[in-house]
């Protein structure tokens, strides 16, 4: 479903980060992107988010090519990003927040799905609340539903469990692979905790440099490869 190949991106300032990132994702994969700090993973999701131009390459979605699209039609192709700090609107409730979601999709109606809350039912229990009095953890699960009342076909993670208290890791990490499971979502996350990563990807890629440098085709090779993650992640 996602191609990409030879994606170079980067920043005016800080030249090319991503050198040439060639990967596929299938329908319905959970893929988890490894890596060490600053190689390039948060500009990949960055450029296939379209909030970064693509230098060179290109990237497509069921077939059609979305390099350098602006992101409002990549998010309406069914690209859809939670970025790493998950950038709610805090001042807003947990419902106004949500509503954000669906408001400007030409395909979806302006309102809720009956059934928002029976992801992540403290949402529901909070729904009236301002979204930044909420626990890192719940503001995180606000970030994941309100990117998927937009209904994408990949949902694109960038370290979910990042300052997260471990019970509402497993939660996310469970709610997730059920979402997957039950609608053939494809998920693309970048992760650095290997627990969390186990429990919800089948298969693993390494960033080196801002290229894809190596692969686990099968995510228990993280563990029967230890020389992949003590190259790729130092630990
Ligand atoms: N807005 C920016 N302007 C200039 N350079 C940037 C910007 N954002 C990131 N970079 C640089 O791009 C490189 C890759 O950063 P990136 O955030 O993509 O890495 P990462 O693999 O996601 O690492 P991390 O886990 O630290 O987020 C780093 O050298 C970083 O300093």
């Amino acid at each position: 479903m996602l191609q990409v190949e030879n994606l170079v991106a980067g920043y005016p300032s800080g030249g090319r980060v991503l050198k040439g990132a060639t990967f596929d994702v299938a329908k319905g994969e959970v893929v988890a992107l490894l890596g060490r700090n600053g190689m390039g993973k948060t500009t990949l999701m960055r450029a296939l988010a379209g909030q970064l131009a693509t230098q060179g390459g290109s990237f497509r979605l069921d077939g059609r090519e979305l390099g350098n699209c602006p992101s409002y039609v990549i998010a309406n192709e069914g690209i859809g990003y939670v970025p790493q700090g998950r950038e709610i609107f805090k001042d807003f409730t947990v419902e106004e927040n949500l509503l954000m979601g669906v408001l400007g999709k030409p395909r979806l109606p302006n309102r809720l799905p009956p059934d928002i809350y029976d992801f992540f039912p403290v949402l529901g229990e909070r729904r009236r609340q301002k979204a930044g009095t909420m626990s890192g953890g719940q503001q995180q699960q606000l970030a994941i539903m309100r990117c998927l009342v937009g209904q994408p076909k990949l949902l694109l993670l960038d370290e979910p469990s990042e300052g997260i208290q471990p019970s509402i890791v497993d939660e996310i990490g469970r709610t997730l692979q059920a979402i997957a499971r039950s609608t053939g979502l494809t998920i693309l996350v970048v992760e650095q905790n290997l627990d969390f990563v186990e429990a919800l990807a089948g298969r693993a890629l390494f960033m080196e440099n801002g290229v894809i440098a190596d692969r686990a085709d099968r995510i228990g090779q993280l563990r029967e490869r230890p020389e992949l993650v003590h190259r790729y992640l130092s630990i």
